[in-house]
This record gives C-alpha cells, sequence and structure tokens, in this order.
C-alpha cells in the first residue's frame, strides 16, 4: 500500500480522512483508508465494482452504520457527525442512485436543496448557486423547469440530482460515479460540468471507474481494491503505471 505523502501545509486540506475503516454487519469493507482533497481540486476515487468507492462516501457523509478513523472537513471533525449536519457544513453528495423527489418540479426539486450563501476561512465569498446559475451549467434542466423529476430520463435525473446538491453552496462535492449508466451525450455534458465546477472554485471527489473519463477532468487519483488504497498520484503518473492501471482498473 502506498502510504499518504506528509505535507507540511495541510491547511489547505478541505477534507482529510485518515484510517478510515467500515463495516456492513461483520464484514470489513473499508481498512485504513488515507485520502485527502484540497481547495480547488478534481480528486478521483477509482477501483473496480465492489472495491469500496461508494462506502468511503458514504462513510465520510455519516451514512454507515460502523466506521472507525479521522474524518475532518474544514476544519471541523466530523466523524461522529450526523449526515444532516455534515451537508450544513457544505459537504454536498451526489449518491450513485438518484435522489429526486419525482412528484416535485425541477424548480421544486432545486428548492428543496436550497442553503444559505458560504465564506471561505480567509472571508472571500465561496461558490454560490441560483437556480439561473444551474440552468446555464444544464441547459437541459432550463428547457424544463416545471417537469416534475418522475417524467425525466435517467440522465436528466442525474444532472437534476447534481444540480440540487449545488444549490446547498458547497465547497466540496462527492460525485458517486455520474457517469455510469447514462448516454454518451450526457457523459459528455457531465465532463463539461466538472471542469466547470472547477473554474468556479468548487472541489470535487469523483468516484469513477472510468480512467478515460478521470483523465478528463481530475487532477489526482486514489485506487482502491477490496476496501484498501493501492495507489496514489496525479493523472499523469496513473496513466503511466500500467501495472496499477492492469490490476485495479478495467482497462
Ligand atoms: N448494503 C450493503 N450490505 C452489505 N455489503 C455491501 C453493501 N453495499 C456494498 N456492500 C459490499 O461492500 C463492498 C464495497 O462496495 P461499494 O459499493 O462500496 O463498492 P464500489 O467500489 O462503490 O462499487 P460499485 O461501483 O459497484 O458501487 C462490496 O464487497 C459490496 O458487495
Amino acid at each position: 500500500m502506498q502510504v499518504e505523502p506528509i505535507e507540511t501545509n495541510q491547511e489547505q486540506r478541505l477534507l482529510n480522512v485518515v484510517g478510515l475503516c467500515a463495516w456492513y454487519g461483520a464484514a470489513q469493507v473499508l481498512d485504513d483508508v488515507g485520502l485527502h482533497v484540497k481547495r480547488g481540486e478534481v480528486v478521483a476515487l477509482m477501483g473496480r465494482n465492489g472495491a469500496g468507492k461508494s462506502t468511503t462516501m458514504k462513510a465520510i457523509m455519516g451514512l454507515m452504520e460502523k466506521k472507525r478513523g479521522e474524518l475532518n472537513f474544514m476544519g471541523v471533525d466530523i466523524s461522529n457527525r450526523p449526515s444532516h449536519q455534515i451537508a450544513s457544513l457544505g459537504l454536498g453528495f451526489v449518491p450513485e442512485d438518484r435522489r429526486i423527489f419525482t412528484d416535485l418540479t425541477v424548480m421544486e426539486n432545486l428548492e428543496v436543496g436550497r442553503q444559505s450563501a458560504r465564506a471561505w476561512p480567509d472571508g472571500t465569498a465561496a461558490p454560490v448557486w441560483t437556480s439561473d446559475k444551474l440552468f446555464k451549467l444544464f441547459p437541459n434542466l432550463g428547457e424544463m423547469p416545471r417537469r416534475r423529476g418522475g417524467r425525466m430520463s435517467g440522465g436528466e435525473q442525474q444532472m437534476l440530482t447534481v444540480a440540487r446538491t449545488l444549490m446547498g453552496n458547497p465547497y466540496l462535492v462527492l460525485l458517486d460515479e455520474p457517469s455510469e449508466g447514462v448516454a454518451p451525450v450526457i457523459v459528455e455534458q457531465m465532463a463539461n460540468m466538472i471542469v466547470e465546477l472547477k473554474q468556479r472554485g468548487v472541489s470535487i471527489l469523483l468516484s469513477e471507474q472510468n480512467l478515460h473519463f478521470a483523465q478528463l477532468v481530475c487532477d489526482r487519483a486514489y485506487v482502491l481494491e477490496k476496501g484498501q488504497i493501492q495507489f496514489n498520484g496525479s493523472m499523469a503518473e496513473l496513466e503511466a503505471n500500467e501495472d496499477v492501471r492492469r490490476a485495479y482498473l478495467s482497462v
């Protein structure tokens, strides 16, 4: 296992995870996971089906019944906080299964996600979202503000889930496999969306199996296998490391 390099300046880490272990019942599925995301970064959490990507995100969000480890977000210890408190600190989560309200319209779904604007610790404004801004980011949604969630395609629902999370004005978003099971045209829009979010100062931890998608949008990557981090490094280092790619990714 590769150990996280020690950095002198940990200040800029939005999210810091050390020694994370998690269990489903008696089965341990995460073992000593360590990772971090700095302000302005898009970081990939990669690995095959069942490697532990979703569980890592659920554990960070306070959604695992049994877990252990240090979890710190924006200088706050979140290891024992309930998920709604973690979300209200400005940590957004887009789970793999789209969780929109099917009876509510696009606009109503967005309103449900609204939280107050935030500032960075240095007092500067953090990224702030309105439905107008989100409709520029997701033109498809802008064309159907009164459509009910249940009458949208899977890809549109996926976008609405991301847009609703952004209405919470998060500093950092955990995005669980946004490219999975959606049409290629939506995948392309998702990639553009992530690049634009980064330009606007939103940091992202992206769970992803697809190396090509991750290469388009990410700065760094962690590779998980059987609940352990097997690689961490830049996208260029991952690209150059054929052994890791062959052993732990489907390429
Ligand atoms: N609710 C659950 N109960 C029991 N075991 C689970 C549950 N959810 C996931 N697991 C198991 O935990 C391990 C990690 O799964 P996880 O969903 O985190 O992987 P993943 O890398 O996100 O893969 P996928 O892309 O398939 O979601 C797998 O062995 C999986 O079978």
